[in-house]
């Protein structure tokens, strides 16, 4: 099995080439959707969340995740505090299912797909390639707005992701997202064959 990841910012169309892919037949883990369900299914997780980021952060069992984002988009610091706690997990649960995935032997390309692959450095150097999805900013915000971010938030989250570096690896394709998304699913796959 071919292990690729979809990375690019915000807003850019990574879930969207993640679901072309799927309809191609692969396997695709949305980095963020993964957030969501440890935060949605670990009690220890929601205890760390409410000790360092406020009790009214979690809200019966569940990660108020606009009032998560309110705090740690704010500051760098505030965030980094937050990925210290939640990327451990994160990996270990993506790992898994890769190996899961691996196992059952039926797909022939897997993706991990979100922005922030380069966090994991040896992770990303060993996919076997990564995908870079890539809108403009002003794209990128209105399709963000659209999608009920506030202005605020969409602009903070762009914002602090403008330096971003590419996740290592030895093998990039570029996908630009800033037109049709019938463009976007055309390359998609092109890209599935190679
Ligand atoms: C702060 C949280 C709760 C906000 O949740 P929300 O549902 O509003 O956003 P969602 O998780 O769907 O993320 C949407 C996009 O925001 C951007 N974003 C999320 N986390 C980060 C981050 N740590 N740094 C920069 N951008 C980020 C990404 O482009 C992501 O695709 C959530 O984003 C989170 O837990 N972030 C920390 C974990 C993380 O880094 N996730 C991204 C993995 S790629
Ligand atoms: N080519 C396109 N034309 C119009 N809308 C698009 C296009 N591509 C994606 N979108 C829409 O733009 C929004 C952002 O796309 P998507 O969620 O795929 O981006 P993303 O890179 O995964 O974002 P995030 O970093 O938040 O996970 C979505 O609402 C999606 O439906």
């Amino acid at each position: 099995m071919k292990i690729i990841g979809i990375c690019g910012k915000i807003g850019s169309g990574k879930s969207a080439a993640g679901v072309f892919l799927e309809e191609l037949g692969g396997f695709v883990l949305d980095l963020d959707v993964e957030m969501h369900t440890l935060y949605a299914e670990s009690c220890e997780l929601q205890q760390k969340i409410a000790e360092n980021f406020g009790a009214e952060c979690v809200k019966n069992g569940f990660v108020d995740r606009v009032k998560l984002a309110s705090r740690v988009f704010q500051r760098l610091e505030t965030l980094q505090k937050l990925e210290s706690i939640v990327y451990p997990l994160l990996q270990k649960s993506v790992e898994q299912k890769l190996e899961a995935a691996k196992k059952a032997g039926k797909v022939k390309i897997a993706a991990v797909e979100g922005a922030l692959l380069f966090k994991w450095p040896e992770f990303s150097r060993n996919l076997d390639a990564i995908w870079v999805v890539e809108a403009t900013d002003s794209v990128r915000l209105e399709r963000l707005l659209k999608r009920g971010l506030t202005k605020e938030d969409a602009e903070r989250r762009i914002q602090i992701q403008a330096q971003d570096p590419l996740p290592p690896n030895a093998k990039y394709f570029y996908l630009d997202n800033s037109g049709a998304i019938s463009a976007l699913q055309k390359r998609v796959c092109e890209l599935a064959e190679i």
